[in-house]
């Protein structure tokens, strides 16, 4: 339980604090190697035609640094953003809002763009193709539709959830990107920035453990330092030494392998409840309260990546690592038995 309300924490977002690790630019930005290099010439192509980018979806995992990207990209195209999300655009006039006061090249960075009302949705097509706006104006017998031009501007859209996006809305993507987990030694070298950037003292063994139980995850690791920093400060000198890091991920009840609850709701679904599998995703999806693309797109990545599930034609199955972690002896198409 402890484990549960600890990872709800470190998944949390927190402005001021993301603002101050936020890389500014893409040398800052670490791994993600080839979607960096597809922006980066995206980036350098509109900037030597003198255009804005077009459109660029990111879609990947929560934390992975899709805005962080968002921001990079606007900023490599020395361009104002204006941020908003799918569900703070209530009514087809605050989008008319947003977009008829963009100045051309602006990127407007809409996250969780799944989230968007279908309604208001069909008002962003010909926006993103034609930049132009159809807006209805009056009511009954008066109602009439007026076309407002657009200056040239770049939606950058970000999901969690690309699988929930209408095709209409995917296909006006040309650019369409997705961020995977980053390995361990990628998370070490984004947990030693953050600590050079808050002048934490710090071994470097000490921030691949902190890495390595981030669930491949940006912001958990940088939340995670945060946390090991504060108990350095005052059961130690300031310092995080591996020990240390040791001890205080010990006292927060981290998973060793960077596991979170749902994680291994999961994998004690297809392990216990199914024998091991295989079972159908939608089977899954019952048996631990979520919905069936969430887990596609949140959880199952990570947990294949770190060979806890394999994919099959037949459905989903548990590897022995997944038994293990679990404590139970695997045993194919049977009840596993516990040790
Ligand atoms: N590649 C990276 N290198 C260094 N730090 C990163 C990187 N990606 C993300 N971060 C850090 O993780 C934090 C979270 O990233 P960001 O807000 O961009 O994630 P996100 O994918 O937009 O998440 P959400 O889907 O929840 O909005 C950032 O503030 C940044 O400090």
């Amino acid at each position: 339980m402890a484990d549960r309300r600890m990872r709800d924490v470190l998944n949390q977002p927190d402005a001021a604090w993301e603002q101050t690790l936020r890389p500014a630019g893409f040398e800052e930005f670490v791994g993600q190697a080839r979607v960096k290099e597809r922006l980066e010439i995206t980036v350098a192509a509109a900037r030597q035609r003198g255009e804005p980018m077009d459109h660029i979806l990111l879609s990947g995992p929560p934390g992975l640094g899709k805005t962080t990207l968002a921001h990079i990209l606007a900023r490599a195209m020395n361009a104002n953003i204006r941020c908003t999300s799918g569900p703070a655009i209530e009514k087809a006039a605050d989008l008319a809002g947003l977009l008829t006061n963009l100045e051309p090249g602006d990127v407007l960075f809409i996250d969780e763009i799944h989230r968007l009302q279908k309604t208001i949705e069909e008002y962003l097509y010909p926006a993103m193709e034609d930049f132009k706006l159809d807006i209805v104006i009056d009511q009954g017998p008066n109602a009439r539709s007026i076309r407002i031009d657009l200056p040239r501007f770049t939606l950058i859209g970000a999901t969690t959830r690309s699988g929930l996006l209408t095709s209409p809305l995917l296909t006006r993507f040309p650019i369409r990107e997705r961020l995977d987990y980053y390995t361990a030694e990628d998370l070490q070298q984004v947990v030693l920035r953050a600590a050079r950037i808050l002048g934490v003292r710090m071994d470097s063994e000490a921030a691949f453990e902190i890495a390595r139980r981030s669930r491949g995850t940006p912001r958990i690791a940088n939340n995670l330092l945060r946390r090991v920093r504060d108990y350095a400060q005052v059961r130690g000198d300031g310092r995080i030494t591996r020990e240390l890091a040791d001890r205080a991920l010990a006292m927060l009840e981290i998973d060793e392998d960077g596991l979170d609850e749902m994680d291994k709701r999961i994998l004690e679904a297809v392990v216990v409840k199914f024998g091991g599998g295989p079972v159908g995703i939608h089977s899954l999806a019952v048996a631990v309260g979520e919905e069936p693309d969430t887990i596609e797109e949140v959880y199952e990545p990570y947990l294949i990546m770190e060979g806890y599930l394999k994919r099959t034609p037949q459905g989903r199955v548990a590897t022995d690592r997944a038994a293990k972690k679990l404590g139970i002896q695997p045993a194919r198409g049977t009840q596993p038995t516990l040790f």
